[in-house]
């Protein structure tokens, strides 16, 4: 493969969306997108709509014979991603590569399992405020993915890659040196701003102005911190304040995905922020009261809107 030619994409969300419409201006025979006959069938009457744009991707059912994607980018939730994981199946080859945006620390982890660590990027996205409202998706700012193997100090033939289609496409990247401290990062955020404005029905506008929901954020972050320490990742307190000149900019009634979820009746992903932090305190011997207390109030309001 001397460019990427062709992507498979699964999770035509908010993320999804926002990503697969750059790939689409870029080329629509570029772009692929896995779904089941129910799913094509919804987005087939309904287009996704992107900031206001009618999108109509080719859609590819997991049990057609195709072939082997250049790259399959995988933007479902946690919830989908043993299913999501399945349907990809025939769009994975030897030289696939595979770019999961999930938020987090256990995607990759849960990717490898099935399909190996050769061609598996790390990634996350970050500064992007999409929200998705039934099959329209909007956004004022569409972030930047951070992505590249562990540790990039040069790059790798597949970061090369993609680096080269993110360029084509004018997808925002950054490529961390130290990627695995940089999904860390992204982690202790998550941690912070999507569970707090989980509880508090908080869009970012409030943590922008009102100190004790920032305070509230910022000590769940805390706990994320303390446990990198142990494990050898060592985010600073520099790193929180990084996140607020991010938070500044971000359109004060924009949503984090976890209160668009509880918002919609969704499942969330509070097991793998609360629930991680609480596995990894126990592991390495550090207090977690905060995410403690998260953990099943998140649950509670889950069952509640069941
Ligand atoms: N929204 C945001 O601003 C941000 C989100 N993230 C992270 O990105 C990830 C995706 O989030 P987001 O885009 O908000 O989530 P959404 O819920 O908006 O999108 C997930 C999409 O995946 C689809 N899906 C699930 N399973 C399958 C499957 N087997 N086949 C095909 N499609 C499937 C869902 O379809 P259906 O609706 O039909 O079930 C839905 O369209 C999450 O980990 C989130 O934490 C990261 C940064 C910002
Ligand atoms: C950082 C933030 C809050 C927005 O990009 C996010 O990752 C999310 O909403 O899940």
């Amino acid at each position: 493969m001397n460019e990427i030619q062709n992507v498979s994409l699964i999770g035509l969300g908010a993320i999804g969306a926002a990503y697969a419409s750059r790939l689409y201006d870029l080329d629509p025979t570029c772009i692929r997108v896995v779904a089941d006959d129910e799913r094509i069938a919804r987005y087939q009457t309904r287009p996704v709509v992107v900031n206001g744009r009618g999108y109509e991707f080719t859609y590819v059912s997991p049990r057609a014979d195709t072939e082997a994607a250049d790259l399959v980018i995988i933007a479902v939730k946690y919830d989908g991603l043993a299913q999501a994981l399945v349907d990809i199946r025939r769009h994975v080859g030897p030289d696939t590569i595979i770019l999961s945006l999930l938020n987090g620390i256990s995607s990759e982890e849960m990717i490898a399992q099935i399909y190996g660590e050769k061609n598996l990027l790390y990634a996350m996205c970050v500064a992007i405020d999409a929200v998705r409202n039934d099959s329209a998706v909007a956004f004022s700012s569409i972030g930047r993915i951070c992505f590249g193997e562990l540790k990039n100090e040069t790059y790798s033939r597949n970061v090369q890659l993609v680096k080269e289609l993110f360029d084509r496409a004018e997808i925002p990247y950054e490529i961390p040196v130290d990627m695995q401290r940089t999904m860390w990062w992204k982690f202790m955020i998550n941690v912070g701003v999507n569970q707090t404005s989980a509880v508090l029905r908080a869009p970012y506008g409030v943590f922008q102005t009102v100190d004790e929901a920032h305070e509230l954020m910022a000590r769940a972050m805390q706990e994320v911190i303390l446990i990198s320490e142990r494990a050898g990742i060592h985010l600073t307190q520099a790193d929180l304040q990084a996140f607020d000149a991010i938070l500044a900019d971000l359109a004060p009634d924009g949503k984090t995905s976890m209160l668009q979820d509880i918002e919609a009746g969704r499942k969330t992903e509070v097991e793998y922020l609360a629930g991680k932090v609480r596995e990894l305190g126990k592991q390495y011997g550090v207090a977690t009261p905060v995410n403690d207390m998260l953990y099943p109030l998140i649950r509670a309001i889950e069952a509640m809107n069941a």
